[in-house]
């Protein structure tokens, strides 16, 4: 892995990514965005509020859990190098490159193997051996392109028509470098799991916990996020936060507005998690580019990111955990079409969440904790509630909701939050800040609740998912997804009846080569018995459609 991480930042130029640490000016942080993270204690004197520098609290905590005997966590922290037993799991891929194994398992020195990797990542970054999937929806719609252009051209072969031979003839090209040669199998065996089962395309992210790049599973050749530790983990507080995220994951299950999480493993001391890849990136990338642009959420807008993840934090404390580190670079944003490839169906369906435009869904869970048995560790001092900084943890779910409100005000246009001082201080007093757009009384009303000094007063995530002033994108949504469900059926209908008619002729069609003295009696409002016979099958499903006169 250090070989992985030493080839690919040569080849993927870590600071091309414009987010190296150095760079971070909090100054400009409009969105938390990820040049100004500092994982670790955020605040350095909130004024009165907190005499002990957070960065000592934290520091020594993390120095406590880094040993075994003094680990605080209610989770039975295992030590990440456990993760190694199911480093390779059992996926075809692996089973495959085991196989290709051979039997005196020679121990490649690391100098070599470096070298091994390094060549081999080249390599694999000029030809890259992917599976093309068929069923998502670029493949499916290139094939579509494919078979159309193919059809068109066996149609008249002669009418020859250079663009279009040439971007056929480019695009099978394509297919066949995604092919893997048989001779990539011996190449594999070398490589490590990330590089034996993952094509890195490109960095997408880099914060304080690691760099996340954009990659495709050679295997199924579907597009996931990588998030990949930056440091060593063992005993480490980034083995903290890498293991949290995975056992909350693992316990959180699906739901459409949490990132999803397909797996995790460690390689020559660094963590990687393979997550669902967002296609519209962070919410914080979102708010500085519409900034830019000058075109600001509209209130129907922000009513909408506020329901959605308020749903997400609903599933998240429904379950027992908090998520304690909201904020706009930790909220993602998938296109309406790229999540419906996931499958992602049923519970969406579900909360009525599936309508056109995007997707918000919560990830970094670096953060999560137990409502039962809180571990907290503060995620970043902008939007900390300050129950949390006194360590009041009694209503940790109110923190959420506090970071929340934080949130969607930014993305409302809010000017950068402070870290501390007074103007901390005076946005957990109830004092708002300017917004440059002018926001509806009850919608404004409801973010100030969000923001209430006492944790008590704020709304739950169940209160949100259900408030008036929401229930109308509520009603929106599910409206939306009523609409694409009855097109769904329409279709289903206009398919059935179509078959019920060629099935009709088809029985009627033998009936009339018979003379008519051969022909059975008819009997009025049946369908002869071939006729019946051939679409008897569907019958279960025709009669909810009603075809009048037919037993069908
Ligand atoms: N699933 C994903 N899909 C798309 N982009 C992602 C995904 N996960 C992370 N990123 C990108 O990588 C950046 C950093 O990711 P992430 O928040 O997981 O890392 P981090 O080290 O915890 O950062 P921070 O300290 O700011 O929370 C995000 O801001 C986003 O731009
Ligand atoms: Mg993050």
């Amino acid at each position: 892995m250090a070989a992985l991480f030493t080839g690919t930042s040569q080849q993927l130029e870590f600071s091309s990514c414009g987010e190296d640490g150095s760079s971070s000016s909090s100054s400009s942080d409009t969105s938390d965005n990820c040049t100004s993270r500092t994982r670790s204690p955020r605040i350095r004197t909130p004024s009165s509020a907190c005499g002990t520098p957070r960065v000592q609290r934290h520091r020594s905590r993390f120095n406590a859990s880094s040993s075994p005997m003094l680990c605080t966590s209610p989770i039975p922290y295992a030590s990440w190098k456990k993760l190694r037993l199911c480093s390779s799991p059992n996926t075809p891929k692996s089973l495959l490159s085991k196989s290709s194994q051979p039997v005196s398992n020679i121990k490649i020195p690391h100098r070599q193997r470096r070298l091994c990797f390094t060549l081999a990542t080249a390599n694999l970054m000029q030809a890259p051996s992917v599976n093309v999937n068929p069923f998502t929806p670029d493949t499916v719609r290139r094939n579509s392109e494919q078979y159309w252009t193919k059809s068109c051209m066996s149609d008249d072969e002669d009418d020859y028509v250079p663009g279009l031979k040439h971007s056929l003839t480019s695009s099978e090209e394509d297919d066949e470098a995604f092919l893997p040669p048989k001779r990539r199998a011996v190449q594999a065996c070398m490589l490590s799991r990330y590089e034996s089962e993952f094509l890195q395309l490109e960095c997408i992210g880099v914060g304080e916990f690691g760099a996340v790049y954009k990659c495709v599973k050679r295997l199924d050749g579907c597009l996931y996020a990588i998030k990949q530790s930056r440091r060593p983990l063992a005993g480490s507080y980034d083995e903290q936060l890498a293991l949290k995220e995975v056992y909350a994951h693992a316990v959180l299950g699906h739901h459409p507005h949490v990132v999803r999480y397909y797996s995790a493993w460690a390689e020559d001391d660094h963590m990687l998690i393979q997550n669902e890849f967002c296609d519209g990136g962070s919410l914080g990338d979102a708010i500085v580019k519409r900034e830019v642009q000058g075109d600001l959420f509209t209130e129907a807008e922000l009513k909408d990111l506020l329901l959605q993840v308020s749903m997400g934090l609903k599933y998240i404390h429904s379950s027992g955990l908090v998520h304690l580190d909201i904020k706009p670079s930790n909220i993602f944003i998938c296109q309406r079409s790229s999540t419906s490839a996931v499958g992602e169906g049923e519970s969406e369906e579900e909360d009525g969440s599936a309508t056109a435009g995007v997707i918000y869904k919560i990830g970094d869970l670096g953060h999560v904790t137990s409502t039962i048995n809180p571990q907290v560790e503060e995620g970043d001092s902008r939007f900390l509630a300050s129950e949390i900084l006194h360590e009041d943890y009694s209503h940790l779910h109110k923190a959420d909701i506090f970071a929340l409100g934080l949130t969607v005000l930014l993305a409302a246009g809010a000017p950068p939050l402070p870290r501390n001082g007074d103007q901390w201080h005076h946005l957990r007093q109830e004092k708002l800040p300017e917004l440059p757009q002018k926001l509806s009384l009850p919608f404004k009303a409801l973010l100030q609740s969000m923001l209430h000094p006492d944790p008590t007063k704020r709304p739950s995530a169940k209160d949100l998912c259900r408030h008036t002033i929401l229930s109308e994108k509520r009603t929106e949504r599910l409206a939306a997804q009523l609409r694409r469900e009855l097109n769904v059926e329409k279709f289903r209908t206009a398919m059935l009846e179509k078959e019920l008619q060629e099935a009709r002729q088809a029985a009627l069609s033998p009936m009339q080569n018979l003379s008519p003295g051969l022909k059975p009696p008819a009997r009025e409002g049946s369908v002869p018995r071939a006729g019946r016979r051939l679409v008897g099958r569907k019958e279960r499903r025709s009669v909810s459609f009603g075809c009048p006169g037919s037993y069908i």
